[in-house]
């Protein structure tokens, strides 16, 4: 259901705090933009088929969820029609949508991000793939959404990608932080004119978490000299071929992620994951992360 006025002055207070991830500074231009909605819903509604915006354009938009499936046992993809069923989204590389709802029983709109895994070309649809938490708002209620439902989403926008800027991007992410580094990796390596390298280390909690395990190992064999992936369980089954454990310094190194060796002086680090592991890799204020341990300087990593 969408919201029906601004947010509350306290949420825009939180929002503006100094210490913002790239997407709390774009959630807050999101939220800046919610008067622009009712205006967005009036034009819409008389808008024919062709010209009505894609999810680029300013605004909020209603997306009819199409169909959904079970990836794994806590993971759902849900596909959304497009306003416009002859264009793709028009989406950047890297944005996710700004899902929101206000759940049954509250009455604060629960804003979330969420980044599309389909190929931003693909028209007429969106998807997303949502991983359940227990008692989370926003993931229950989009785990409850059935086939003709309505979400409101806003378009926000992450890290701006420029091909070749940097020769090596080290991906790490935790559980379902792992969607913005996919859509980034689907599009430097199809995209013929980005030769950037990509090293992804992804950690989950078990080998029934790597939901993605299909799509990733189809890159790495289209793309061996670009591409590697490493997976780190948390607590793996016994036949686990991946690494036991949390994202730590050894597995890094053992990555090859060390900022100080000449090859990776102008790597770029991108974290998305929970936030211990996120406090863990950038550090806290009295203590550096491990990160920095490796001789990453604040500028070379960028946190969605
Ligand atoms: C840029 C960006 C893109 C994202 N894309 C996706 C996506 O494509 N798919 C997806 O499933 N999620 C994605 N997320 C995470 C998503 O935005 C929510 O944080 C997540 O779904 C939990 O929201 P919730 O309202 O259900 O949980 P909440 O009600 O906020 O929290 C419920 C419980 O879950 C725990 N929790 C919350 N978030 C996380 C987390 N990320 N990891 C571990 N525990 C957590 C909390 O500590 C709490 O115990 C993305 C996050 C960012 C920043």
């Amino acid at each position: 259901m969408p919201p029906s006025g601004p947010f509350p002055q306290f949420l825009r207070a939180k929002l503006t705090a100094s210490s913002m991830s790239g997407t709390q500074v774009a959630v807050a231009a999101a939220v800046a933009g919610v008067g622009a909605y009712a205006l967005y819903l009036r034009k819409s509604a008389g808008a024919n088929a062709t010209d009505k915006p894609s999810l680029a354009s300013f605004g909020f938009h209603s997306l009819r969820l199409h169909s959904t499936e079970l990836v794994s046992h806590n993971v759902k993809r849900l596909r959304f029609e497009l306003p416009n069923a002859t264009q793709p989204g028009g989406l950047s590389l890297t944005s996710a949508l700004l899902t929101i709802s206000i759940p049954a029983g509250r009455w604060l709109p629960v804003l979330r991000p969420y980044t599309p895994v389909n190929s931003l070309d693909e028209t007429g649809f969106v998807e997303l793939m949502v991983k359940h938490y227990p008692g989370g708002k926003q993931s229950s209620h989009l785990h409850s959404l059935k086939p003709g439902d309505r979400l409101t989403v806003a378009p926000i926008k992450g890290l701006s990608w420029t091909p070749n800027k940097h020769p090596h991007v080290a991906l790490i992410a935790g559980g379902a932080g792992i969607t913005p580094m996919y859509q980034l990796t689907q599009g430097i390596l199809n995209n013929p004119g980005d030769k950037t390298r990509i090293t992804l280390v992804w950690g989950v909690n078990t080998d029934s978490e790597i939901f993605l395990a299909e799509q990733f190992g189809a890159l790495q064999k289209k793309f061996p000299d670009r591409f590697k992936a490493i997976y780190v369980v948390a607590t793996p089954e016994s036949s686990s071929p991946h690494p036991k454990g949390f994202i730590t310094k050894q597995i890094l190194e053992d990555a090859g992620l060390i900022a100080s060796s000449e090859k990776n002086k102008d790597i770029k680090v991108l974290v998305c994951g929970p936030p211990p592991m996120e406090k863990a890799l950038k550090g806290a204020m009295s203590k550096p992360g491990v990160l920095a341990e490796l001789g990453y300087s604040p500028a070379q990593i960028y946190s969605f």
